[in-house]
């Protein structure tokens, strides 16, 4: 997988409460664009980056290319406050956690905070260092449809109860020393990027919506 020039990492001032919302994104849909708004809002953050990994360590099958997927990402997430990185080719890495400890060295005194979904949650504790990712930063979690039992009574929800911030402290996340996590419920949004895929309006290389969104 070739690393791609670090020139273009984006930019955060001092301060600067960003999110990291990482994924497949193959394709991104209206599920990521929801998440990426409702956590914007209720964790009062100044940024949002979409980290458009190379591959999913834990998948088999290869996902579309990068590119395809980063032009696709940024067609539909238009936001001034969001951008649509492939900070993970920049820096070389696949895991989570590696990605993190670099991101935490290159942008000290930014406050991150990692953002996913329930069904992430639910198997957390599969992904390399998980207890260092949870040490590392606090994280949010954003309710999907059907995964709310699966993700609170996971491995790493138990593991980390006494870590767990109420909903109304979702502002405050931000500042929370790791760990902490919090759990946002709220409208869902019940869409998957395999669910796409299996209704065949992706194909990744000739990608297109049927309405003609995309690249
Ligand atoms: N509809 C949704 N509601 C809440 N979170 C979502 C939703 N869709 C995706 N996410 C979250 O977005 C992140 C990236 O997900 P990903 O790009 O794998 O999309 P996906 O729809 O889950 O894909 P797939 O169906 O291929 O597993 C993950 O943290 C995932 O939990
Ligand atoms: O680091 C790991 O072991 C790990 C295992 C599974 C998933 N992840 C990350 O989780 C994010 C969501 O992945 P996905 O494929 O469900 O969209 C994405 O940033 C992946 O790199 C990370």
């Amino acid at each position: 997988m070739p690393v791609l020039p670090r020139h273009a990492l984006p930019s955060a001032p001092i301060g600067a409460a960003i999110g990291l919302f990482g994924g497949s994104f193959d394709p991104a849909h209206e599920g990521h664009v929801h998440v990426t708004q409702h956590a914007l809002r209720r964790l009062q953050l100044d940024q949002i980056w979409w980290l458009v990994s190379p591959q999913n360590p834990l998948k088999r099958s290869g996902p579309a290319p990068l590119d395809t997927r980063l032009g696709q990402a940024r067609s539909l997430m238009r936001h001034p406050r969001v951008q649509v990185t492939p900070i993970e080719a920049q820096l070389g890495t696949r895991y989570t956690a590696d990605t993190l400890r670099a991101l935490l060295r290159l942008y000290p005194r930014r406050r991150f905070v990692w953002i996913m979904g329930a069904d992430n949650l639910a198997g957390f504790h599969r992904w390399d260092n998980w207890r260092v990712i949870m040490e590392s930063l606090p994280i949010a979690v954003v309710a999907r449809p059907g995964q709310q039992l699966a993700a609170l009574s996971s491995v790493a929800a138990r593991r980390y109860m006494h870590a767990r911030l109420p909903q109304r402290a979702a502002p405050l996340l931000s500042k929370a020393r790791a760990p902490a996590w919090c759990f946002l419920t709220g409208p869902m949004r019940d869409i998957s990027s395999s669910g796409l895929r299996a209704k065949g309006v992706w194909q990744g290389a000739d990608n297109q919506y049927p309405d003609g969104t995309g690249i």
